[in-house]
């Protein structure tokens, strides 16, 4: 059976062993990359292609059960793709500053080098803005956006500054605003801005900087359950001029791709990843029922106040 073909092992209705890559087999061969938040949703299908194309991947987040249950789906599934490449788990809050150094430096040691780092852990819950507690404020924007800095920071002071590397962050489709996600919108947006300046500032290094932005679309069971609905992404395809919602693997083709030599005169950039979405629609918002707020006009001040009022104001 040729690698290239896409082929399944298992029941075509289980499909947990379908190869999905559209990048050429062994194109990652000897690379390392860390990958944020690999052992659920996205950041699995990531490290499962990179896997998959040759790389040595490390998984990294909170919670040790997550990891180890993903690193047992990831490893049973590399084996019977017949992929031969080296999975390691390593449990690290991006929040706090000691855990990321050592995430790091395990993994320059471990391993010699650090190629790619996916900043993809992440999250968020959904609440009006006016209803956030600072502390929840404080958890979302040092999850999203002071997680992201700390990782690129030590992945370049610890190794990409003296041997290159890529990088690729997450955002969101934060474009329009993001009611009731006003934490992680304002964070991600802040995302963006960062993966433009270190595009900028670390290209001295040939170190790349990108970021992708699936919109909220991209159907995984844990991000689902995040929201204590596993119906949330339910109608949101109708919402989407694609008129369906994404696959964990549309976002990990974009990443692969932005990690390849094939865009290695790329940096800077944010990869919108949402059927045309955020260029449509606010998702997952729709306006209260509420009166027109008032207008303004110079006509429609001197109708309230009155010609003596308005004069007077001359
Ligand atoms: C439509 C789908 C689109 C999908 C998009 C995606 O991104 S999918 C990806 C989806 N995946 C993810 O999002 C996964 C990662 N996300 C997470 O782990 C959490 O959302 C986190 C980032 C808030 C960290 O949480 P943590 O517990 O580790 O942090 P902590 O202990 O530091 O601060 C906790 C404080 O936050 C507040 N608070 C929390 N929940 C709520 C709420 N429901 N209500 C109100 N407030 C809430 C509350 O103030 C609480 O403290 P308090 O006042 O109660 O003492
Ligand atoms: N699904 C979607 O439609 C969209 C997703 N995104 C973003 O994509 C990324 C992946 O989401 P998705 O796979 O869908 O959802 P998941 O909930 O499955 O993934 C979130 C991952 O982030 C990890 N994580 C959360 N907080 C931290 C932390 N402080 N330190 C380290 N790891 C952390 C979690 O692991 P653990 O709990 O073990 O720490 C988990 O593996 C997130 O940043 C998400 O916000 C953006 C737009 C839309």
């Amino acid at each position: 059976m040729s690698q290239r073909s896409s082929s399944t092992f298992e029941n075509e209705c289980q499909k947990p062993f379908a190869l999905s890559s559209v990048f050429r087999p062994g194109l990652f061969e000897g690379r390392v990359a860390i990958v944020t938040g690999g052992g659920t949703g996205i950041g699995k299908a990531i490290a499962k292609e990179l896997l998959f194309l040759g790389c040595t991947v490390v998984i990294a987040s909170r919670k040790k059960d997550r990891l180890a249950s993903g690193a047992e789906e990831i490893r049973t599934w590399l084996t019977h793709t017949g992929q031969q490449a080296t999975l390691h788990v390593l449990q690290c809050n991006i929040r706090n500053e000691e855990e990321v150094k050592s995430l790091i430096s395990t993994t320059v040691l471990t391993y010699g080098k650090l190629d790619f780092l996916i900043n993809n852990g992440g999250g968020q819950f959904i609440s009006n803005t006016a209803e956030i507690r600072l502390k929840g404020w404080n958890a979302v924007v040092e999850t999203n956006l002071t997680g992201t800095f700390l990782m690129c920071r030590e992945a370049y002071n610890q190794w990409m500054k003296h041997h290159g590397g890529v990088i690729v962050n997450m955002a969101m489709d934060m474009w329009k605003g993001s009611p009731l996600m006003g934490h992680s919108g304002a964070a991600r947006a802040g995302v963006v801005n960062l993966t433009k300046t270190l595009g900028v500032e670390w290209a001295q290094s040939n170190v790349r900087v990108n970021c992708v932005a699936p919109g909220s679309s991209i159907v995984s069971p844990t991000a689902a359950a995040n929201y204590g609905d596993l119906n949330v992404f339910d109608g949101i395809g109708a919402t989407i001029p694609m008129k369906r919602t994404g696959t964990v693997e549309e976002v990990s083709s974009a990443v692969c791709f932005l990690l390849s030599p094939g865009a290695s005169f790329i940096t800077g950039e944010t990869i919108r990843i949402d059927g045309g979405q955020s260029f449509y629609t606010t998702p997952t918002y729709s306006l209260p029922d509420s009166k027109p707020t008032d207008k303004y006009s110079w006509q429609s001040c001197f109708d309230a106040e009155g010609p003596e009022a308005a004069k007077s104001k001359l």
